[in-house]
């Protein structure tokens, strides 16, 4: 698995510069750094995770490192603070990401480092809550809101032991990038979960494998007999 860190250095004072009236001005510089962040790594394959927005986590596998560096440009470029990135490499994303973390932590220079690494095929499982909709309306907007972000704490604690890295994505949706070998522990969660579902998608970039992921999620609902699906992406 490849994952390209980058960290937002002083970002904490440059959010202080701002004075109290700032909030709004963070969160507007925020979402228009994911914006272009979205648009330029969705165009090449990959995918980035916002997590924390004083930095970024971006799926690499299957992008070559002259794209991930136009895009570590483009960030630079736009970021109100020094931007420092590194590649990471690990048998699972949770290694991958701790080794780009290290990479920029002992990087002197604070220039980016961007090793080339073999490509490993991307495992994106979907989650979805059963009846959401239904749920929000028997509850409110915002308690079933509450109901998610417990299920995501939870899921996002246990993938995390065996190397996943998970993402919540609005509504009742939450995406964890896994290790390939440890497909079958996804999938003991969710048999032993009764209010979700699971697509997973296998492919060659994060792109492909979202799509294989979504298009899993469907072929359940077009049925709903099964609580997974795997479907795999043409490498
Ligand atoms: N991020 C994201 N949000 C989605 C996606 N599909 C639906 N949503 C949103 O997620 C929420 C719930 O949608 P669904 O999961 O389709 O609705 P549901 O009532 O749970 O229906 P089932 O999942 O079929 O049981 C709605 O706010 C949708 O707009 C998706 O692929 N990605």
């Amino acid at each position: 698995m490849k994952i390209l860190l980058m960290e937002f250095i002083g970002y904490k004072e440059w959010t202080e510069s701002l004075g109290y009236d700032r909030e709004w001005k963070i969160q507007d510089i925020q979402s228009s750094i994911y914006k272009v962040v979205n648009d330029e790594i969705s165009r090449v394959g990959g995918f980035a995770l916002p997590v924390r927005y004083d930095g970024l986590i971006i799926l690499a596998d299957g992008i070559p490192s002259g794209s991930l560096l136009e895009i570590y440009t483009k960030v630079k470029e736009i970021s109100p603070s020094k931007v420092s990135a590194c590649i990471g490499y690990g048998k699972t994303p949770r290694e991958a990401e701790i080794n780009a973390h290290n990479c920029i932590l002992n990087s002197l220079s604070g220039e980016p480092k961007f090793d080339t690494f073999y490509d490993d095929n991307v495992v994106a499982c979907h989650f979805d809550y059963n009846n959401f909709t239904l749920l929000t309306r028997e509850l409110s907007f915002y308690n079933a809101y509450m109901r998610i972000m417990r299920l995501y704490s939870k899921l996002s604690e246990i993938i995390y032991d065996f190397g996943g890295i998970t993402q919540y994505l609005g509504g009742d949706n939450m995406i964890a990038f896994i290790d390939e070998d440890t497909l079958d522990k996804i999938i003991k969660i969710v048999e032993n979960m009764d209010e979700i579902k699971v697509g997973i998608g296998i492919g060659k970039n994060a792109r492909s494998a979202m799509a294989g992921a979504t298009r899993a999620l469907d072929e359940i609902r077009s049925k709903r007999e099964d609580k997974w699906k795997i479907v795999k992406l043409s490498m």
